[in-house]
């Protein structure tokens, strides 16, 4: 156990790294005196890049490979961290990172998108472990409990944000292949009894055979799941909602999570874009091959790499594209401003943002021209496309949610060790040929096998067993605390759920489950059920898999209380640490673009507030310290006038912005630990500060809101210059320096 009780706060990306330079002076400031230590650990993007190649760097430049540190540290009881959202890359933003660093004088290799040879092939497979969902499933060494707060939810009730309405008549829906060669009904699923090894092989039609995967170790009482999306059938698909889209006039939009399932996704995402644009594509076939175009990396690889083509060629290849526009539906726009389409990067639509997005706005997309029109919204795999049309059917019968009155809906979530899905990407596969994929175990035993053609995707998922004990535990325990019903979201008629199922049954049987309401139901009916509660203003705890668990906690939060960036969201780790992320959203790139422009920070910080307070209150348990104790309830009671008083940042600029919330959280806090009374110390520490930012408050918030309505430079979009961006986040002297006296 280290001796001084030590909270980890994590540098990241994009708006929560800007808002870091605002929040963390203010925190390592009020921590002080209770002698709690705040230590920063480097994850973002670029610290990852730069952590995995030293021998190319200088001395200087070098930096620890804090990603791993944290990893290990994970696995310690008394481990405390503070986790922000961080940049899961797709390649484009991997590539503008990279360039960023070189033009900064890094010497990092290109990324090769096609490797030449071995030394190309070694450099790739490097930049793939810091592609997509590289942290988060080396911390979650626990399962998730997010919730919103009873405070946030008050605050949502008194001041509803905005919800589109619904109408009976919206054209909005999904488009799933259900049942027609997704994952979901090729699954295969077992639960090995004793420890063991699989062998992940290929067997072409000829009968040579290629091993995938040499060695997978499996725990006793593990699941393996086995399936695969048959390219023939996700290419018919696409085509038929292609077409349907354009037959119904509804905007097309395709929602996958092509950053954290990083493997199988993006595969997708390319079939989608050369269905979309095949004839444009055929057409210009050879360019493009000569061009290097890979629609993997969304349609914007073509558009970006055109720009290197003759101008005559370039203005045909133009033509054709808007040609393809106006054959095609109307595809659903990022930034119509720009022209940017739903097609056009991978990492710019995430299923568990986009869809909740949508909902939110009364089932409606952006067009090119600015406007809004209903969606067909495609989710290729079925496996939990059931859920968004589910809502999308309550919301057209009954009409939009209402914030004012609606109960909520919290989230257990199944994700420790990788678990499922999200642990899948080094076992998904592109098929190279017909043949047969079979998993077999250390003592030759077929585990499962599929029959495959060339082009389909093929991937493995684990669950190990301790894992899902403790989810288990936790939705018990939640469910008790609450009084509130749990449904476990899961489908017998499924591979792998039958298999969790049989677990849950088991392990329940381990708790008290006495007076308390648990049901096990498939996804869509689990989430009509607790729909059917929510209007009514009640509260239903959705126990699910990790997949279901990143979904669910941003439609219900944004639904609810307008963002998931607002929700408690704590990792229990299994060996007694605490892992507290900040929200359960992304990094929210608009939000830098619009602070460089007008110099204005959007990015609310309470999820950061929450986290630290229930740190705080980890911190005191496990070191059985008092003073983190007072740090957490004065936290609270800060937090608690913060969302009375409406001190988060507008969306526009006057208002103030993240760094004048931050300074009321501060007001708040120094005021809340000047008139407690459980320690003496602090109350004298904090006396003379909570009386200085209380006679300043007018001075530091003129200040604050000086600076707004000019750009400003930080040096950098992944890596920012430390002092820049300091100086740009800390533009109040009067709050500076009376954060320098503690
Ligand atoms: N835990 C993690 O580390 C996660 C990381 N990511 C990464 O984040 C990046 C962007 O992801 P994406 O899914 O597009 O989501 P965004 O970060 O763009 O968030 C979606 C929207 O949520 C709202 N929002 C989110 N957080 C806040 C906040 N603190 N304050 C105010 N509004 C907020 C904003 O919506 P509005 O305009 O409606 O108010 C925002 O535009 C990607 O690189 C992705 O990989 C994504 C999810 C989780
Ligand atoms: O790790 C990621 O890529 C995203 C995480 C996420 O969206 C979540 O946990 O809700
Ligand atoms: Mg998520």
């Amino acid at each position: 156990m280290s001796a001084q009780p030590t909270i980890i706060y994590t540098f990241t990306d994009e708006a929560p790294l800007l808002a870091t330079y605002s929040l963390l002076p203010i925190v390592q400031a009020f921590t002080k005196p209770a002698g709690v230590a705040v230590e920063t650990r480097d994850i973002s993007l670029a610290g990852r890049i730069i952590a995995n190649f030293p021998e190319v760097l200088t001395e200087e430049q070098r930096i620890n490979d804090d990603l791993s540190y944290l990893g290990k540290l994970c696995l310690e009881p008394t481990t405390n961290i503070i986790k922000l959202p961080n940049i899961s890359a797709s390649v484009p933003q991997l590539k503008a990172a990279v360039a960023e660093l070189q033009a900064k004088g890094y010497k990092l290799p290109d990324y090769p998108e096609n490797p030449q040879n071995d030394a190309e092939k070694e450099i790739k497979t490097r930049y793939a472990k810091v592609m997509g969902s590289a942290v988060n499933p080396v911390l979650r060494e626990g399962n998730s409990d997010r919730r919103a707060p009873k405070a946030v939810k008050d605050y949502a009730k008194k001041h509803p944000h905005s919800m589109g309405k619904w109408s009976a008549d919206s054209k909005t829906r999904v488009g799933t292949m259900g049942g027609k060669g997704d994952f979901f009904s090729n699954e295969k699923s077992v639960t090995v009894p004793a420890a063991t090894d699989v062998k992940i092989e290929f067997v072409a039609a000829d009968g040579t055979t290629k091993v995938l995967k040499e060695s997978t170790p499996l725990k006793a009482g593990e699941i393996l799941d086995g399936t695969f999306m048959s390219k023939a059938a996700l290419v018919n698909f696409l085509a038929d909602q292609i077409a349907e889209a354009k037959k119904d006039g509804v905007l097309f939009s395709l929602h996958m999570k092509a950053t954290m399932m990083k493997v199988s996704d993006p595969i997708i995402f390319g079939h989608a874009v050369e269905v979309f644009f095949q004839d444009l594509i055929a057409k210009h076939a050879a360019t493009l091959r000569e061009l290097g175009v890979d629609f993997r990396n969304g349609f914007g690889d073509l558009v970006s790499k055109i720009s290197k083509l003759p101008e005559d060629k370039k203005a045909e290849i133009e033509a054709d594209i808007q040609a393809a526009y106006a054959n095609g539906p109307a595809l659903s726009m990022v930034n119509s401003d720009k022209g940017i389409t739903n097609l056009h990067v991978p990492s710019d639509v995430i299923v568990d943002a986009s869809m909740p997005a949508m909902i939110r706005a009364g089932g409606k997309v952006w067009d090119a021209k600015g406007n809004t029109g209903d969606t067909l919204a495609v989710i290729p795999d079925s496996s939990y496309a059931g859920v968004y049309q589910a809502v999308i059917e309550f919301c057209r019968a009954n009409g939009a949610l209402d914030p004012k009155t609606m109960g909520s809906v919290p989230n257990v979530g199944l994700m420790a060790q990788a678990a499922e899905e999200y642990g899948s990407h080094n076992k998904t596969f592109e098929i190279p040929g017909k043949g047969t994929v079979k998993v077999t175990d250390k003592d030759g035993n077929v585990l499962f096998s599929h029959e495959v053609e060339q082009g389909d995707i093929w991937r493995a998922c684990q669950t190990k067993d301790a894992p899902v004990q403790d989810w288990v535990k936790l939705a018990v325990n939640r469910a008790r605390a609450t009084g509130v019903p749990a449904v476990f979201w899961l489908d017998k008629a499924r591979a792998h759920d039958a298999q969790i199922i049989a677990k849950v049954e088991k392990y329940l049987k381990d708790h008290d489950t006495s007076g308390l309401t648990i049901e096990i139901l498939p996804p869509a009916e689990a989430c009509k059920y607790s729909l059917e509660r929510i209007v009514k203003g009640e509260d239903t705890i959705s126990v699910t898999g990790n997949v279901l668990r990143d979904y669910l906690t941003d439609l219900f939060p944004i639904l609810e209380v307008g963002t998931s960036a607002k929700m408690l969201s704590i990792v229990p780790l299994m060996n007694g640490g605490g892992l507290f992320e900040t929200g359960a959203g992304g990094s929210a790139p608009k939000h830098v673009q619009q602070f460089l422009e007008e110099n204005y920070l959007r990015w609310d910080s309470l999820g950061e507030f929450f986290a630290l307070a229930a740190s705080f209150e980890h911190l005191s348990d496990t070191f059985k310290n008092a003073k983190a104790k007072s740090l957490a309830d004065t936290l609270d009671t800060a937090t608690g006038k913060f969302l009375e008083n409406d001190r988060s940042p507008g969306r526009k600029l006057g208002t103030i912005d993240n760094r004048g919330s931050h300074f009321y959280l501060a007001l708040y806090w120094a005021q809340a630990l000047a008139e407690q009374t459980a320690d003496a110390e602090l109350q004298a520490a904090f006396k003379p500060i909570a009386e200085e930012l209380t006679a300043n408050e007018a001075k530091i918030v003129e200040e604050l809101l000086a600076v707004q309505g000019k750009a400003v430079d930080v040096g950098g979009y992944y890596k920012p210059c430390d002092t820049k961006a300091s100086e740009a986040l800390r533009p109040s002297a009067t709050l500076n320096a009376a954060l320098a006296k503690l």
